[in-house]
């Protein structure tokens, strides 16, 4: 199993279809039976640093960490650590108090592992796309990092989202797959979005998304992806419908529409009667998706949202 790849020094994005496999079927085996390998991690040590809210990463990443022997750290670097610098050469008179070189230098020394949550400003599209935040912390720690949501991507989300695919497939030849755009009152970033698109793709899958005139998303991502601007086409023959707010790409950061009729009802599924619904969480109930959804047998929020754990823990088992 542990054939493909065993080099990988990092877990930020998608890298092939056969680690991808790997990376489900090791899941799978460790969802069988989670604490199989608990000796594996013994005496290694993983810091997960949050510079953004967390429930199901900050909480599932410890857990699977645990499962392995690895003993997880966790530090809300937003609220609990030193307001950080991340300029080379800035003049440190005004808020910053540490310099991300210091801090993740000095985390480097603590961990063998590290996992970092960076979210995008949102208003600085280059360094957003460059994943500023996320790659100092790459480049000054010096050890291998797990991306927990970084700008552009959730790895570990996607990794879920396809374990939790496999497991609905059975019976289902080629499985279609949508990605649908939902409103919501907040810009949110495209990292979830990104990567979902990544990783079906990436995994061969035949993937639609849907969204507004104005919210196309990098095609560095949806590149092979059918572009469906009608959502009621895209949903035709779902078997599988993800659903996601995301902000502007090309008009960056900007909320381009709150159209409400986009957001999913049993209505919506009556040329795809089969298809399961997905989304990461948190989801705001009735403005991105409805009660009637989230709370029917469609719904696979809570099995993607357990399957995080067992994502998480083929991830640190593979780079240990
Ligand atoms: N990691 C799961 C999603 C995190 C983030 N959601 C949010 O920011 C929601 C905020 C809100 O609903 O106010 C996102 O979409 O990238
Ligand atoms: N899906 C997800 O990443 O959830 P949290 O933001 O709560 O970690």
């Amino acid at each position: 199993m542990d054939s493909v790849s065993p080099s990988i020094l990092q877990f930020t994005q998608f890298e092939s279809q056969a680690l991808g496999q790997q990376l489900i079927d090791k899941a799978l085996y460790y969802k069988a039976d989670p604490r199989i390998d608990i000796q594996k991690g013994m005496g290694k040590r993983i810091g997960c640093i949050f510079l953004n809210p967390s429930l199901r990463t900050r909480v599932s990443t410890q857990i699977a960490a645990s499962n392995l022997g690895v003993e997880p750290i966790v530090l809300n670097m937003d609220k609990e650590g030193w307001a950080l610098e991340m300029r080379e050469g800035a003049i440190m008179n005004k808020g910053t108090v540490e310099h991300i070189k210091d801090a993740a230098g000095v985390l480097g020394t603590y961990f063998d592992i590290l996992a970092i949550r960076a979210f995008p400003s949102l208003t600085n599209k280059e360094e957003d796309m460059n994943d500023f935040v996320f790659s100092q912390f790459v480049k000054y720690s010096g050890i291998p990092v797990i991306s927990l949501e970084s700008a552009t991507r959730h790895p570990l989300q996607s990794l879920a989202d396809q374990i939790t695919i496999r497991e609905h497939s059975s019976g289902i030849k080629k499985p279609k797959i949508v990605l649908t755009w939902g409103p919501h009152i907040k810009a949110i970033p495209h990292a979830v979005a990104n990567s979902f698109a990544e990783w079906s793709l990436g995994m061969g899958h035949d993937l639609t998304i849907t969204h507004p005139a104005g919210y196309e998303l990098s095609e560095k991502f949806t590149k092979g992806a059918t572009i469906e601007y009608n959502q009621k086409k895209a949903l035709q023959d779902a078997d599988f419908v993800y659903v996601k707010n995301w902000s502007g790409f090309n008009d960056y950061g900007k909320i381009i529409s709150t159209d409400p009729s986009w957001m999913l009802t049993e209505k919506h599924f009556v040329n795809a009667p089969n298809a399961k619904v997905m989304h990461c969480l948190p989801v705001r109930r009735n403005l991105e998706l409805s009660d009637e959804i989230l709370d029917g047998p469609r719904s696979l929020v809570q099995k993607q949202a357990e399957n995080r754990i067992y994502a998480a823990q083929s991830v640190i088992s593979h780079l240990i």
